[in-house]
């Protein structure tokens, strides 16, 4: 933690912080100078439409990429000189599902756990409590591909929080569900920030996620365009509400230029 960067320049460090981050595939940019961090204890969206760059962050902060332009630090850990210590910080629920679905929900479960080090009494006991949070307890036993596509996201939430983790990132955690199923997994991602004190960094298209309290960074094209709370980035730009400072950001934005990456 000796490389920790304070986020108020005294005490604790961001959550997330992420300095001048770029990445290319081949010679195409599709991050560009991304810098943002996320304080502590709060819900922060992602807010960018498809091909904004979202899951090229997400794999850039959850290591998946390795991070060549700029640097990403979790809790003041550098992930790229620390990997271990910054991941250990940081839960992930992905776009794509990730479960194995020959497996049953504990199975699926307990294998993380132990990829965590953490053992079998243990695991089983965190297991039971957050199954018991998103409401699928009397699912455990079950193989799950015998789970609804909502269901599914319930246990990947669950999942990624065993290993306690004070930074929960989420990709489009709700494309694909039912009206019903979406507002009961960001209600209960929401309730998270204020019973457990996680920070939430929530990766989204859809504007109606976002409600007045949150802070938001707004991503386009690869490049920020706007962040901090919901109500200043609306004044920055002389709006009424977040669709239209969406709308009046996105619209000023050309892409980023070609050859960047040769
Ligand atoms: N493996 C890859 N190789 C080449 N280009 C890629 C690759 N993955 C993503 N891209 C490109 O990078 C850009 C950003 O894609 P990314 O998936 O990060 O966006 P996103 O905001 O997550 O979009 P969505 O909401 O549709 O998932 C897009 O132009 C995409 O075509």
């Amino acid at each position: 933690m000796q490389d920790a960067k304070a986020n108020d320049g005294m005490s604790l460090p961001a959550a997330l912080e992420v300095s001048a981050v770029g990445h290319c595939f081949g010679n195409k940019q599709v991050l560009s100078d991304i810098s943002f961090s996320i304080a502590p204890g709060h819900f922060t969206v992602l807010l960018g439409l498809n091909g904004a760059g979202k899951t090229t962050l997400f794999s850039l902060i959850s290591h998946l990429y390795n991070s060549r332009q700029g640097t990403i630090h979790i809790f003041g850990n550098d992930i790229s000189r620390a990997p271990g210590e910054a991941l250990r910080r940081l839960g992930i629920v992905f776009q794509a599902r990730t479960l194995d679905l020959d497996l049953s929900v504990y199975q699926n479960l307990s294998y993380h756990a132990s990829l965590h080090g953490i053992g079998h009494a243990e695991a089983l006991e965190r297991i039971r409590t957050l199954l018991a949070g998103v409401n699928m307890i009397d699912r455990l036993y079950d193989k799950a591909r015998s789970l609804s596509g909502g269901q599914m996201r319930r246990i990947e939430i669950a999942r990624a929080l065993l290993h306690r983790p004070p930074l929960l990132l989420l990709d489009e955690a709700t494309v694909g569900l039912d009206i019903q199923s979406r507002a009961e997994i960001l209600a209960t991602i929401r309730d998270l920030v204020v019973t457990d004190g996680i920070s939430v960094f929530w990766a989204t298209h859809l504007i109606d996620e976002v409600e007045s309290n949150d802070h938001v960074v707004v991503l386009d094209k690869g490049r920020v365009l706007a962040q901090g709370r919901v109500s200043d980035v609306v004044r920055s730009v002389a709006s009424d509400n977040i669709q239209q400072a969406f709308a009046s950001l996105t619209g000023l934005v050309s892409g980023l230029p070609e050859g960047a990456c040769l």
